[in-house]
């Protein structure tokens, strides 16, 4: 099995911005005049829009190439290629242990792996479906000017038939990391009931983030079906968060005296940087351990994946603060209701909530610039809402408008810029514009900011944090490290971490997704 690729890749184009974006190591460089870029490789005696270089491979596309497609994939395979321990050791599989027949009356099926339904090492589900025909099409993510059709295939989830660790030996640590996050809890008990089903009798959970593996007093607790089996019920984490941390060194120190085989580490992007951090320097040192991440924030801003467990229940909430909100305006006299909800550097949570709540008329996200006064500034817009129908509902997410507020440059523990407070600004100016205007109009603010993240997940958070936290535990026996368990066009599968944490995810301006919500508040363009 080769070995995980660090990637950074040079693309050049001429439509800014349209290519590529499923991968996001390519970037695209402009030129100085006409947009017409310049390929860096001397080889390539062509229009430069038409060139690529995908750093990570050492490979370079033209794509007047009639192999450039294939090469692409060669890239791709590579990227995308799981991590295993088996890099690094010549070790040889034994048989898994993990059998569901056993706990059933026989059937008399004598295929067992039929009934188990093992996972093939190359069985593979396609990351994206949707052929765009041109990069203009609303959400394209085209990787060539014409926007070919080329597969992008990742490594299926699941449990395979032949394992890497004796279940009997092994010791199986969890931990979760930076905020908290709805599912946390059923992830750690699908995790401890997966490990149990192969056979595992050493599990601990690490106390607080990764702060467990550093601060001294701070014990490891020993974990069991009998423990956790209600832990679901409850929101939180059962083994408690923390930001900030040790070096990965220090860490891996711990690791190696606590002797621990397997990490599983639940967090966002800032926690999957740090367990590919681990993940390196276990291989680095030699040490046979597997850590597997399962990507967890209310945000849903990590790359590829179609959400992370605790967006479905965040919204769900949130929605119900919109929802106040209406009440609460449309019961005022020119009533405007304000909500701000979460999301660091995307508004996932605060579209989705609009869409779902269907309440609001104005959804500002950090990724769409909006300005507040003139003639095509928001409160204008409101004026026009409260003439109109009297009362109005706006939603804005936490990371929207900075640029309208003055920065702190203050960072939380793990390095995390912390915001300025565009709730509080705009319930300000709002109040402000009106009493300048002579209009009268009732100001109700709500941030529920820690309530869409405190409670227990819903029914499709549950399912989710089930499959992922089960997956995690078969990606580990598989022997592979530095992997997240995650959902990728509706399909489980496993991801290389060093593919996820390339950026945030961010909502698309040209996606379909927002265009629905543009529609369904009926607001105009801000800017
Ligand atoms: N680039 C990084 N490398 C290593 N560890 C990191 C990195 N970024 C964050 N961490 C660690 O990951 C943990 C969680 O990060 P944080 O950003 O707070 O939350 P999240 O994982 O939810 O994004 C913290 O303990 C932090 O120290
Ligand atoms: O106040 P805290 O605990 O630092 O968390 C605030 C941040 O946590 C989040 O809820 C989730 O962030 P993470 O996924 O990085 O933990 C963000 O939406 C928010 O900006
Ligand atoms: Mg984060």
């Amino acid at each position: 099995m080769a070995t995980s690729l660090k990637t950074s890749s040079t693309f050049c184009s001429t439509q800014q911005n349209r290519w590529l974006q499923p991968t996001r190591d390519l970037i695209l460089h402009s030129s100085s005049h006409s947009n017409v870029k310049q390929c860096k490789s001397k080889k390539i005696k062509r229009p430069a829009s038409l060139c690529v270089k995908a750093t990570s491979s050492k490979v370079e596309l033209d794509f007047n190439d009639p192999s450039w497609k294939q090469k692409f994939q060669e890239d791709w395979e590579k990227r995308f290629n799981l991590p295993s321990i088996t890099d690094i050791y010549d070790l040889k599989p034994r048989p898994t242990t993990f059998s569901l027949k056993k706990n059933r009356t026989p059937t008399g099926d004598e295929n067992v792996d039929m009934w188990n339904g093992y996972v093939n090492n190359d069985d593979r589900a396609l990351l994206k479906v949707i052929k765009y025909s041109s990069p203009t099409s609303a959400g394209a993510e085209c990787i060539d000017p014409d926007c070919s059709w080329v597969e992008q295939w990742v490594h299926r989830a699941g449990p395979r038939k032949e394992i890497y660790y004796e279940p009997e030996e092994v010791k199986a640590a969890i931990v979760t990391c930076g905020g908290l996050c709805p599912g946390l809890n059923d992830v750690i008990r699908q995790i401890v009931f997966t490990l149990e089903t192969y056979g595992v009798k050493n599990i601990v959970g690490i106390p607080f983030g990764y702060r467990g593996f550093f601060e001294k007093g701070l014990k490891e607790m020993p974990l069991s079906r009998r423990l956790v089996e209600n832990i679901n019920l409850n929101g939180g984490s059962f083994l408690g968060v923390s930001r900030g941390g040790a070096k990965t060194s220090e860490i891996v120190d711990n690791i190696q005296a606590r002797r621990i085989d397997m990490l599983f580490v639940l967090g966002g992007n800032g926690t999957h940087a740090g367990a590919n951090a681990i993940h390196e320097e276990c291989r680095k040192r030699k040490l046979k351990v597997s850590v597997v991440a399962v990507p967890k924030t209310i945000d849903n801003d990590i790359l590829l994946m179609d959400k992370t467990f605790g967006f479905d229940t965040a919204v769900e909430e949130a929605q119900r603060a919109i929802n106040s909100a209406y009440i609460e305006a449309r019961s005022a006299y020119h009533g405007i209701g304000l909500v701000k909800l979460m999301g660091r550097s995307s508004g996932f949570i605060a579209m989705h909530a609009s869409l779902s709540s269907g309440q609001v008329d104005v959804c500002l996200i950090p990724e769409v610039p909006f300005t507040l006064d003139g003639e095509l500034g928001v409160l204008g817009h409101l004026e026009h809402l409260l003439k109109t129908k009297g009362f109005c509902v706006v939603c804005v997410a936490e990371a929207a408008g900075q640029d309208l507020l003055q920065k702190s440059g203050a960072t939380d523990a793990s390095g995390n810029v912390i915001l300025s407070d565009i709730g509080v600004h705009m319930q300000q100016m709002i109040k402000t514009h009106f009493k300048d205007i002579g209009v009268p109009a009732d100001v109700k603010y709500i941030d529920p900011t820690y309530m869409v993240r405190a409670c227990r997940a819903n029914a499709s958070d549950a399912i989710l944090c089930t499959v992922l936290g089960q997956n995690a535990v078969h990606g580990a026996f598989a022997g592979f490290s530095g992997i997240t368990s995650c959902i990728c066009n509706t399909h489980y599968v496993y991801l290389p971490i060093t593919e996820v944490i390339k950026a945030p995810k961010r909502v698309n301006p040209n996606s379909r997704m927002w265009h629905r919500c543009l529609t369904s508040t009926g607001q105009p363009d801000f800017h």
